[in-house]
């Protein structure tokens, strides 16, 4: 059912001047899924998000989340977004990120200060709220960006590389928290990762290569595409040239 599709792009294309950096991408992610987008550095990961998130727009074709054309000023509030880069004021406490993003998206007083509570417990970030942002090593800001991209409760979650700089015990708990948000509280989720064995949380992996979507499926169907049983495999023949229609 469309009403069903949370993402979808048709025939998307993104130049900056000269330089074509995404080829006629065309996907549809449904609802309630985990999607990881597999490429090396430059394939066009963080351009394809943004135009999904609603920060930059297409050069051609359409980009619809949640069945409505982006970018739409209206969606932000559905969406969560964590970018590459941690968008932090260093100066300010993570308690005081927290409420200005909060604020942001409407929430006040104690619903806003029960949520700053759930969230930091969630990133394992409890202890250091009242710590400026400069005393925060890289992984702890990133653990706080992925905080504030859950304060509003978003049917739709999309993170830039989140979790890199993170410690790979941290890391099996984020991707334990994703898991559940998807599941239990069905958030659709679009993540964009290098790291290989977090494919295999996915329920849909795409790999770009050169801004081309070389192949869309499940790991299963890419491994079987691939003629391989690893996914690391299948990304190799994927990402280096490979085709899946
Ligand atoms: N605003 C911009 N202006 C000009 N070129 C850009 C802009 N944004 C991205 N690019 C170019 O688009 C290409 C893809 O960049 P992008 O950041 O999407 O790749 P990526 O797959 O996310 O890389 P990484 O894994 O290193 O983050 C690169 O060649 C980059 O230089």
């Amino acid at each position: 059912m469309e009403s069903q599709v949370w993402i979808k792009l048709s025939h998307v294309n993104r130049s900056f001047g000269t330089q074509q950096v995404l080829h006629d991408i065309s996907m549809q992610i449904p609802r309630q899924q985990i999607c990881g987008l597999l490429g090396p550095s430059g394939s066009g990961k963080t351009t394809l998000v943004k135009l999904i998130a609603g920060i930059d727009t297409a050069s051609q074709g359409t980009v619809h989340v949640m069945g409505e054309k982006m970018p739409q000023f209206q969606m932000l509030s559905k969406l969560g977004y964590m970018a590459q880069s941690d968008a932090l004021y260093n100066e300010l406490s993570a308690l005081d990120n927290l409420i200005f993003f909060g604020e942001l998206y409407g929430l006040r007083g104690k619903p806003l200060r029960a949520r700053i509570e759930e969230v930091m417990s969630l990133v394992n970030l409890s202890e250091h709220l009242h710590k400026k942002i400069h005393q925060y090593s890289g992984g702890m800001k990133r653990r706080l960006s992925l905080a504030i991209s859950l304060l509003h409760s978003p049917s739709l979650l999309i993170l830039d590389e989140p979790t890199v700089g993170i410690d790979p015990i941290l890391r099996k708990s984020i991707w334990k928290e994703l898991n559940r948000l998807c599941t239990e509280e069905g958030v659709t989720i679009l993540v964009t990762t290098h790291v290989m064995d977090e494919a295999t949380h996915c329920d849909l992996l795409g790999f770009l290569r050169a801004g081309h979507l070389t192949a869309f499926g499940s790991p299963q169907e890419l491994m079987q595409k691939a003629d391989s049983d690893s996914i690391e495999e299948a990304f190799l023949i994927f990402g280096n040239g490979g085709n899946a229609s």
